[in-house]
């Protein structure tokens, strides 16, 4: 094969799977610059050889793909990429363009910030918002309405004077202070913090559950508008428009008359971006006449008329001064570099991620080396490259260790896995209390009276080595503790106590169970509605439950295989703990329902979609996102899709309402009682 194709398909193939781990998975594997620079060797080449030119090629596609758990709805406009620079030189040229095409005519620009999320397109129609739909492949997206009616300030209703119907574009977003929250909470909890807000973002659009959606500190942030009869002529006045019905436009929008105020706006932000309240990751300018854009129109995958010109991430050299080693909760282990404090994306930075020891011997780092810190997407800034020109003669390799810095245990490094983990589940301090933490965290057995630092406190004093010797702590143990008072110890106690009321599911995810987390603990919880069931069960009866996969099944298992941890258990239920479903909990639920599958689609006007699922689960039946031969009813309210009533009609499936699904209910109920 002609070695020139050979390298143009290894970059399409390459490129290809980048996509699908950045849009898919919402977990992308190499830095959004990378990316760019290899999609632009690519096109460099297929213009150099049009004989290859495929139209699947990811130069002429946009990148994203639509996912099969929601309803695909097509868009009335495509929605396009943006074609993207990094190069002051290469902008000017755009311009150039631009003017040159035009005939020469005076041209404006807006200039827009580049809002780091995902895209959505909204449609409104008489000032209500009817659909949101996500980019997909452009061509058609998945139809998240539901979980995008959670967000606040995406408008229900709008007010002023709105053209009857329309699209409006913009971006979904988590801004840095909700993020950040919302990773503190989660470490609390014991769970891996999110990686960046844009792939939360992204992730968090595509949840099943709405209610789990409006959690998240989502926001919506509008850019462009779309229809016919539009009442006004140029972007500008689209995003004031926007602004006075009702919809979040960002005030740091600037209209150019000259390439001049271009640049200076770009130069103003590339510097002051940071101190924004969310992520942006470049400038976007746009030819401001809509007319004048009719007239530039649309490559395969971009518009003519705008440009996204891209900030480079911003990167920093210092002095790697030490690796230290952390010990999580469950035995991982973390490198992480400290560093001489520097200033870098308006923070002073003193530690830096190093990931695990691949990642090391890949970069080749070595204590005392000066090396290249970035933020990227990420939060925890990034080691990227060591400056080999300033390294210290005589510098040795780093050997990563091989024994626990906190106990000394022999590390483990299981096949396939990339992190090493000290397997001293209960003489290693960091793990023993980080497990104790976990279990009186707020969404565990949530113990009042008690909080992490006590817990170390304890067991540095000897009080306590696991969760189950909580309960055997007694007052006067605890008093003459620092910091403690004979209130605070009583509290104490009582909190202790008062978690035996704790239901069952919780305590489940409480007890620490590796990729346990909460909504796993609810589904064992549901199959198996007591410990004693849960302990007896094989790693295919675990795999057969809904959405439990090999690892956490294989955790389950080892788990209750531990002779320790079948003890523990056993002394937290001698004490009181709830170690199944309390039957004033099932009097509530019936069985009613079992055997019968049912999808929900649409809204519905006396109960959330959430409670309506509930309510058949509770039931005894089951929820399924899509229809097939199996479905026994279709629940429809408002707005429910149009492929979804096809599909059922054509199965032959009945579509009831919500007051139907009641009456089923109360028939079933009233006849069994
Ligand atoms: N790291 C990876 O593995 C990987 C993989 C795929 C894509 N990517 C990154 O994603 C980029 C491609 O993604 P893309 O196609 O979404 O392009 P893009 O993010 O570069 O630009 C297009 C998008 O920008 C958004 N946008 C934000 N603010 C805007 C504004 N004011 N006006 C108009 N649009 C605005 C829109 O949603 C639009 O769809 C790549 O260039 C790369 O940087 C990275
Ligand atoms: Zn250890």
């Amino acid at each position: 094969m002609d070695p020139i194709l050979e390298k143009i398909q290894e970059l399409r193939e390459e490129l290809t799977g980048h996509n699908y781990n950045y849009y898919v998975l919402d977990n992308p594997t190499i830095s959004d610059y990378d990316f760019d620079m290899k999609l632009k060797e690519l096109q460099q080449l297929e213009a150099r050889y049009p004989e290859y030119h495929d139209p699947f090629s990811p130069t002429v596609r946009v990148g994203g793909m639509i996912t099969k758990n929601f309803e695909t709805l097509v868009h009335e406009y495509r929605m396009y990429s943006l074609d993207n620079s990094y190069s002051r030189e290469e902008l000017e040229d755009w311009e150039k363009r631009v003017q040159r095409i035009l005939g020469g005519t005076e041209v404006d620009f807006v200039c827009e910030l580049k809002y780091d999320g995902a895209s959505i397109s909204l449609t409104y129609e008489n000032g209500r918002l009817v659909r949101a739909v996500t980019r997909g492949d452009g061509f058609q997206g998945d139809d998240v309405t539901n979980n995008v009616k959670t967000i606040r300030s995406v408008p229900l209703k709008l007010k002023g004077n709105y053209p009857e119907k329309f699209h409006i574009r913009g971006e979904i977003i988590i801004p840095l202070e909700g993020f950040s929250r919302m990773n503190q909470e989660r470490v609390e909890a014991g769970e891996d913090p999110y990686m960046n807000p844009r792939n939360t973002a992204s992730g968090s659009l595509k949840l099943q559950d709405n209610a789990e959606v409006a959690k998240r500190p989502l926001d919506c942030l509008l850019y462009s508008i779309i229809g016919e009869k539009l009442n006004f002529s140029t972007q500008f006045e689209g995003l004031e428009k926007a602004r006075e019905w009702g919809f979040k436009v960002p005030p740091v929008t600037k209209l150019c008359h000259s390439t001049r105020e271009v640049m200076d706006f770009i130069d103003y932000w590339d510097i002051h971006r940071h101190e924004l309240p969310y992520e942006t990751d470049g400038v976007v300018v746009k030819v401001n006449s809509l007319a004048q854009q009719d007239e530039l129109g649309y490559t395969a995958k971009a518009p003519r008329w705008a440009l996204a010109y891209k900030f480079k991430a911003e990167q920093v050299s210092t002095r790697l001064s030490s690796i230290s080693y952390q010990v999580g909760r469950t035995g991982a282990i973390t490198p992480v570099a400290n560093l001489e404090p520097v200033l870098l994306a308006g923070t002073t930075v003193k530690r830096a991620s190093l990931h695990n020891a691949d990642q090391i011997a890949k970069l080749d780092v070595r204590v005392g080396d000066t090396v290249f810190v970035e933020k990227g997407g990420e939060i925890i800034p990034k080691i990227v490259q060591v400056d080999f020109t300033r390294r210290q003669p005589g510098s040795e390799p780093t050997v990563y260790i091989t024994h626990c810095p906190e106990c000394s245990t022999e590390l483990i490094r299981k096949e396939g896995e990339a992190q090493h983990y000290c397997p001293n589940y209960y003489g290693c301090p960091p793990q023993i209390t980080g497990r104790i933490q976990h279990y009186i965290s707020r969404k565990a057995m949530d113990i009042e009276g008690l909080g992490g630092e006590t817990v170390a406190l304890l067991y540095k004093e000897g009080l306590i080595e696991n969760y189950a010797d909580l309960y055997l702590l007694r007052k006067e143990q605890v008093i003459p503790l620092e910091r403690m008072a004979d209130k605070s110890a009583e509290n104490l106690v009582n909190g202790i106590a008062k978690s035996k009321e704790i239901p069952y599911e919780r305590v489940l995810y409480a007890l620490g169970i590796r990729f346990v987390g909460e909504t796993v603990a609810k589904k064992l919880a549901k199959a198996y509605p007591s410990i004693d069931t849960l302990r007896r069960a094989t790693l295919e009866e675990l795999v057969a439950i809904d959405e439990i996969g090999v690892k956490i099944a294989e955790s389950v298992v080892d788990f209750f295989s531990n002779e320790d941890n079948v003890r523990i258990v056993e002394r937290l239920r001698s004490y009181g703990v709830q170690m199944e479903t309390s039957p004033e909990k099932l009097l509530g639920q019936t069985n009613l329902l079992k055997g019968q599958t049912f999808v929900v689609s649409g809204v519905f006007e006396h109960i959330s979609r959430n409670d309506l699922k509930k309510k058949i689960e509770d039931n005894g039946g089951k929820v399924a996102s899509s229809i097939s031969s199996r479905t026994a009813y279709v629940i429809a309210g408002d707005n429910m899709g149009p492929s979804k009533r096809e599909k059922a009609e054509k199965l032959d499936i009945p579509i009831i309402s919500e007051y139907d699904f009641m009456e089923i209910l109360q028939r079933a109920t009233t006849g069994v009682s």
